[in-house]
């Protein structure tokens, strides 16, 4: 999250086959808005948000984040943080080590990095959990843990794959809350793949409808909520 402007992300005639799958994205996330992906089990949601982030490579077409051509650029030269569902935090590295990881790779870190780490763990409700590893945190906080370490990278983009699903309702709830104070803040450009109806509506400015690695619906919320002609969306929404 950042002080940058924040950039929209385009994919433009992207093709990709990944064992028997085909997948086709033409789409458009828009600037400083939040974008769900959502659609079916195995639809190609993830493959999407791989495919912003440079885990995938396109065979043919383009990927852009604001001006910038992506699309051949490695995962660690993107303008993007990503979170996902098992916040990837090194068991044996305490809390303001594994969000150092974010700032700085060789874990150099200078005084001015500790202030921004303790920041960050303060802004996301975790104030004074330095020196914690992440075992002796509840799931919750290392979520937590994991947009503190999203937050200190001040990156345009910050691309959630499914980063709630494990944890219970009520701390989705408390959560996504979080995640949308935190875009007030940062005016960030956002893409959260999601399977859940009710984050869509809670979090979305735009969504995405994915089915068989085609989008076939992308819209405003306002226009993708009211939408009853798109094969298994209805059933998506639990209309
Ligand atoms: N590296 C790969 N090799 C072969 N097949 C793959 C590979 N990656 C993904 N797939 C297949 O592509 C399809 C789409 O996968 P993807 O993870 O993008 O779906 P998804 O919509 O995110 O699914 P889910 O909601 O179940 O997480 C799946 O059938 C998956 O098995």
């Amino acid at each position: 999250m950042t002080s940058n402007q924040p950039s929209g992300i385009r994919l433009q005639n992207v093709s990709l086959m990944l064992g028997t799958k085909q997948f086709r994205f033409d789409c458009e996330l828009p600037a400083g808005a939040i974008t769900a992906i959502t659609g079916p089990s195995g639809s190609g949601k993830s493959t999407l948000l791989n495919l912003i982030a440079g885990f995938e490579t396109p065979e043919s077409g383009k990927v852009t984040i604001g001006s910038a051509n992506v699309t051949a650029l490695h995962p660690s030269q993107r303008p993007v943080s990503l979170v996902f569902q098992d916040n990837n935090l090194f068991a044996h590295l305490d809390l303001a080590t594994n969000i150092g990881l974010g700032i700085h790779p060789s874990l150099k870190l200078s005084a001015e990095d500790g202030k921004r780490i303790s920041g960050a763990l303060e802004r996301v409700g975790l104030g004074g959990y330095e020196k914690r590893k992440p075992g002796t945190l509840s799931g919750g906080e290392r979520q937590r843990a994991a947009f503190a370490r999203a937050l200190v990278r001040e990156r345009p983009v910050l691309l959630l794959d499914e980063p709630f699903a494990a944890l219970d309702p009520g701390l989705r709830q408390s959560m996504a809350g979080l995640l949308l104070e935190l875009h007030r803040e940062t005016g960030n450009t956002v893409a959260i793949v999601t399977h859940d109806a009710n984050e869509v509506r809670q979090l979305a400015d735009h969504a995405l409808f994915i089915d068989h690695g085609e989008i076939t619906l992308q819209a405003e919320i306002e226009v993708f909520l009211m939408r009853r002609d798109v094969p298994g969306l209805t059933e998506f929404l639990k209309l």
